[in-house]
């Protein structure tokens, strides 16, 4: 769709489209409402990110808390969002063997252990021994470095979520997106 049509929608109809760019937190796209009407994608996804980083602490350990383990219980169960699905079966989380199915479950629950919120990684950027590698040397960090480094890929699965749901002019629009928060790729 295009921004035209985005700026269109009443609020109603933006929740519906919007509403689980940040997965499960709708009040994301509640709150950025305000800010209409958007130049581009790349506008839309800065005002999640200022509303997000803007949270207190808590707020933001409660976006990372509404994000379902990489192929865990809820995926297992067929429960995830669609969004989450896909991105999870991207990453490879659906052909993993039994030895690795094991050994992501035990560092899925060390880093809960820890932090008190899962590990949240954008799947689509990642394969799964790129996600392996990353929860063990995640593990080792700070609760505050991993609230900082977990938020960051909520913004990159916001980021390809958007990208899903609005025209975009070409690839440079793209990647400037994907540059937002000055990390890789
Ligand atoms: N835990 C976690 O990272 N979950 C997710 N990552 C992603 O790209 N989609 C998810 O649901």
């Amino acid at each position: 769709m295009q921004m035209s049509e985005v700026n269109a929608m009443n609020y109603e109809e933006f929740i519906a489209v919007f509403g689980n760019t940040v997965e499960h937190c709708s009040l994301c796209a509640a709150a950025v409402w305000r800010y209409r009407p958007f130049r581009d994608v790349r506008h839309l996804h800065d005002e999640i990110c200022k509303f997000l980083d803007d949270l207190p602490l808590a707020g933001r350990e409660g976006v990372l808390r509404s994000h379902p383990d990489l192929a865990g219980r809820l995926a297992k169960e067929g429960k995830l969002t669609q969004e989450s699905q896909m991105e999870q079966r991207a990453a490879g989380m659906g052909d993993l063997t039994p030895k690795e199915s094991t050994d992501l479950a035990i560092l899925n629950f060390s880093y809960r252990e820890k932090f008190g919120f899962p590990f949240v990684i954008c799947a689509r950027r990642n394969k799964k021994e790129a996600i392996m590698e990353g929860l063990k040397t995640r593990l080792n960090n700070s609760l505050e470095v991993e609230v900082e480094k977990g938020l960051e890929e909520v913004k990159k699965i916001c980021s390809l979520r958007l990208l899903d749901l609005v025209e975009h002019e070409g690839v440079k629009n793209r990647l400037l997106i994907l540059h937002a928060d000055g990390n890789d790729c």
